[in-house]
């Protein structure tokens, strides 16, 4: 079978789909041109950036599968593509561990303001060496702080772990009733059981230090302006999740009047082009949606992403 692998796979994906026979092409197709070519194929690879919607649907009566590597499935019209009978799989796991250690990237460079180092250092470093020492003179320690987790899927388990690794105060949120502990692993094998404690939004927002949010855009902003004001004074938030998730209009006001200390944020309401308020703000630490993006991490999505799709062209 003929696999387009839009927005590339691993390499071990792609010798694992090669060796089941299956023909891998990874030359990327621009999303104005998939249309025409992708008929030719039977199954199609996406990560976030190719769209695969209704219009595209129709037009490939011969796709048989359609492989998101990741989690958010909201590029890809799931249920009209499973109407045709067309099977549409994703490795929700395989991410969870990159996408939680960036968001503490963020985090310590936050409390540091790494990220404005990084931009005056260069500029400024050997003129205003000790003006800009003086600057960032007011660091702040993660530890014995609280992390409010908004959503406590997989992502969220694992910025909870790293957090009590940390030393920090774990809360959450969640739609479902969650875990009252969780269970670290040591190395060692030695297993330690840690309190955390499910909150309802208003009470996170009361009493979190900083806020980590892994839950999918649905039809508001999760923090937006009903929920800017009841934030702890000098909160860090971090959005590694999806764009739209904090109203960035919002949040440039809440972090302009210093309501909010610092934003990380690595995904945007408009990829790939965010708004340039938000690109040039003094006060937030940036990264081009690379959650995933570790050797690791998309080793193990393209392992687990050509397992499914041999499975389901078998079929
Ligand atoms: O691979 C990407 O481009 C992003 C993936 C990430 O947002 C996900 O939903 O898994």
């Amino acid at each position: 079978m003929k696999i387009l692998a839009n927005d590339g796979i691993d390499p071990l994906g792609k010798k694992m789909l090669e060796d089941a026979g299956h023909t891998v092409d990874t030359n990327h197709i621009p999303q104005e041109e998939l249309a025409a070519k992708l008929p030719a194929y039977d199954a199609i690879t996406v990560r976030s950036a190719t769209k695969v919607r209704q219009t595209l649907i129709d037009g490939c009566p011969n796709l048989k599968v359609i492989g998101r590597g990741g989690v958010g499935m909201d590029n890809i019209d799931v249920d009209y593509a499973r109407s045709k009978g067309i099977a549409v799989v994703n490795t929700p796991a395989a991410s969870s561990l990159s996408v939680a250690e960036l968001v503490f990237a963020h985090l310590l460079n936050g409390v540091r303001f790494l990220y404005d180092a990084n931009r005056k250092m260069p500029v400024e470093g050997n003129t205003k060496f000790g003006a800009l020492k003086k600057a960032y003179g007011a660091g702040t320690e993660l530890r014995g702080k609280t992390i409010g987790i908004v959503g406590f899927g997989r992502i969220g388990r694992e910025v909870a772990k790293i957090a009590i690794g940390l030393g920090m105060d774990v809360v959450y949120t969640d739609l479902f009733e969650g875990p009252k502990t969780l269970t670290i692993t040591l190395s060692g094998g030695i297993q330690v059981e840690v309190p955390i404690q499910q909150v309802d939004m208003d009470e996170l927002l009361k009493v979190s230090d900083f806020i980590s949010l892994h839950v999918p855009f649905l039809d508001r902003p999760a923090i937006g302006a009903a929920e800017f004001p009841l934030l702890k004074d000098g909160v860090g938030l971090v959005n590694a999740s999806r764009g739209g998730v904090i109203d960035e209009l919002e949040l440039v006001k809440a972090l302009d009047s210093g309501k909010v200390a610092f934003a990380g944020l690595d995904v945007f309401d408009n990829e790939p082009t965010p708004r340039e308020e938000i690109l040039k703000h003094p006060k937030i630490s940036l990264t081009p949606h690379i959650g995933a993006a570790t050797n690791e991490a998309q080793e193990r999505i393209g392992e687990e992403l050509a397992g499914l799709l041999i499975e389901n062209l078998k079929k």
